[in-house]
Formats: C-alpha cells, structure tokens, sequence
C-alpha cells in the first residue's frame, strides 16, 4: 500500500495537542461534565501510538475531536501541521479514523463502500485505490458480496480500507480488536504494522494492554481528563523496575508475609501470595527468605517482571488516590 511521503510541517509531531479541554453541557439537570482537563501531548510521525484508559477516560472524546466529529471546549489540535479549527479541511484529508462501531450500508458491495467513500472525499476515479486497498485487507475475493454478508472480522478490516481510501499519512483505530478473537486480533495486529511500515502513523485505543504493549512504541494514558503517562513503551514497563514473586504455601493464607521492602503483598488465591518488589533494593531469593522466616512452607514459586498490566494499575491509583477519585 503506498502513503504519501510529505511530512507535516513540525516533522517530529504527525499530531499535536496542546491544552485540550471539552466540557459536555449536562442534560436536563445533570452537570456538565469536564471530559478533557487540558491534555497535551504529540504523537511523534511514524509511531505505533497507543492511547489507553480505564472506561470513561476521555479517549473517544479526543479522538472524535482530532476527527472533527465533536467540538473542543479549548485547546489545539493539529493534524499533521493543520489546525483543525483554521484549516479544518487539510486537517480532515490528513487522518483516516476507523470507529469503533461498525457502520454500513448493508446493500452495498466492500468494492461500491470504497469507491462511494473515495467519491465523499473527491478522489478523481483514476486514482481511487479501491482495488489495492483491497487486496490490502485480504478482502479482493468478498469485493461483490454484500456488505451485511461479511464475518465482523472481515467488515473491521474493511473499516481500515474505508479509513484508508483518502490516503491519509495517519490512522486512528478506535478499540480495533475489542470483542475479536485472539486469531483475528493477531491478523489485525499484521495489518496495523503493514500499514505503519508503509510509513502510516497509526494511533490506537485499546483495552487489551497486552496489544499495546506488543504493537505500540509510545503510550499515553489518559485518567479522568488528564494525562498521567506519556513514554515509550518500553521506558514505561521498565519504569517501575519491579517484580513479582508469586508464592503457594502449604496453608491457607491468614497474615500475610510483611518487609517495608515489599511494594505490595496480597493473597490471590486461599495459599497464594503475590509480593512486589523493587528489582534494585532486594532479590527474589530475599523476598523467599522472609516469606519461610515468618512461618510459611514454601510449595512453588514463579516470577515475573511487571508488566504493562501493573504500570497502568498504579499509576492509575496513584492518579486516582491523588486527586480523591474513584475508578468508575
Ligand atoms: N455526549 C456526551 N454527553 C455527556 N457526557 C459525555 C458524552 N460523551 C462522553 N461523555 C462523558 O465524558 C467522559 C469521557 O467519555 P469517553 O467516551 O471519551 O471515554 P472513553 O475513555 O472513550 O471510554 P470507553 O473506554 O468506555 O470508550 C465520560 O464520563 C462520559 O460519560
């Protein structure tokens, strides 16, 4: 698939947003409801960006207004240099969003979805994409079923042909694999880094941290409103520098193992004991010492490193325990 190769205007930053603040108005007597707080942050040109957040973060809200679906209260954005209030139209012919509900025309063929969309967005005929693009998603041999007729796996990838028929240098897929299994998630996975090695800068929300750790290079995480995170995949998992020593005693678990080292220590299972640790004040070997000096017989034992799963939960309860919220 080919992308143009013209880079915004600021080449490090595909997108740009500075002080994002969007207040819906409450219905009826409701209050109205501070949905972005001033969020800023770039997604670098090129990147496999991830967007994550517990339900009702905000993410949808931000996306739909880098699509220009729903108004900003205040702030900027920019779509690859364009201001998406002084040149709203650049900055629409510079993003392709795939939803996260599936929309069609139940009556019209994959091939007539992509030609009408390349007819929405002015492309001349002879440089619609309709057939390249799919071939692209494996779709070329479903062109003439009706739409209504395709699997969900088929019409998510041909959401992505849809969002693509414009050619635009950036991607944002709206929680692509919610609800699919794992063998199309891993066929969406392929697309998603065909796309982005064909220079596409792909921006994703997801749930599965387990996809945003494996697909994305930077991830911003957005917590009621505000960003709490904004680093490189890896930076982010290793941030915390911990580990986790799961432990099965041969008793049930009535007091837990205690050290002022241990980050945390909790029963999650009648004899299993998770103890998190940082990895440079003590060793597994240390933490097994003090589980057996305090009473316990050791049965098993596996370690992990913290993984993307522990840095969300705590930075999103460090966020939550700061600002006196609860995760709704
Ligand atoms: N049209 C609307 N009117 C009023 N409040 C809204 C509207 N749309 C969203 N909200 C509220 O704004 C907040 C952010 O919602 P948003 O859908 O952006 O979150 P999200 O992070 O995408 O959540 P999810 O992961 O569940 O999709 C939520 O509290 C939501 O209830």
């Amino acid at each position: 698939m080919t992308v143009p190769q013209t880079l915004p205007p600021n080449p490090d930053a595909a997108i740009e947003i500075r002080d994002l603040v969007k207040e819906y108005a409450g219905e009826g007597d409701a209050a109205p409801k501070l949905a972005l707080k001033g969020v800023s942050f770039d997604v670098p040109e090129g990147a496999v960006f991830g967007l994550l957040g517990p339900n009702g973060a905000g993410k949808s809200t931000l996306i739909n207004i880098m699509a220009g679906l729903v108004n900003k209260t205040g702030g900027t954005v920019r779509v690859w240099g364009h201001d998406i209030d002084r040149d709203h139209r650049n900055a629409k012919l510079n993003i392709g969003i795939v939803p996260q509900e599936i929309v069609f025309d139940p009556f019209f063929t994959p091939f007539e979805v992509l030609e009408n969309q390349g007819g929405f967005y002015g492309v001349a005929k002879a440089l619609r994409r309709s057939e390249e693009l799919l071939r692209a998603v494996r779709l070329w041999d479903k062109r003439d079923a009706y739409a209504r007729t395709l699997s969900g796996g088929m019409k998510r990838r041909l959401l992505i042909a849809k969002a693509m028929v414009h050619s635009p240098p950036i991607l944002v897929l709206d929680e692509p694999t919610a609800g699919v299994d794992v063998e199309l998630r891993r066929q969406l996975w392929d697309l998603v880094n065909e796309l982005n090695a064909e220079g596409v800068t792909v921006v994703l929300t997801t749930h599965y941290l387990e996809e945003a750790e494996a697909l994305c290079e930077r991830i911003a995480i957005i917590n009621h409103g505000e960003l709490i995170a904004n680093e490189p995949t890896r930076e982010l998992v290793g941030m915390m520098g911990e580990k986790i020593v799961a432990v099965t005693v041969d008793q049930d678990v009535t007091d837990l193992p205690a050290d002022p080292r241990f980050h945390k220590c909790e029963a999650v299972g009648e004899r299993q004991i998770e103890i998190t640790f940082d990895k440079g004040e003590m060793t597994a070997g240390q933490v097994l010492a003090k589980v057996q000096q305090q009473g316990f017989t050791i049965e098993d034992v596996t370690t992990r490193e913290a993984d993307l799963e522990d840095v969300f939960v705590q930075l999103t309860e460090a966020a939550d325990a700061r600002s006196g919220q609860t995760v709704t």
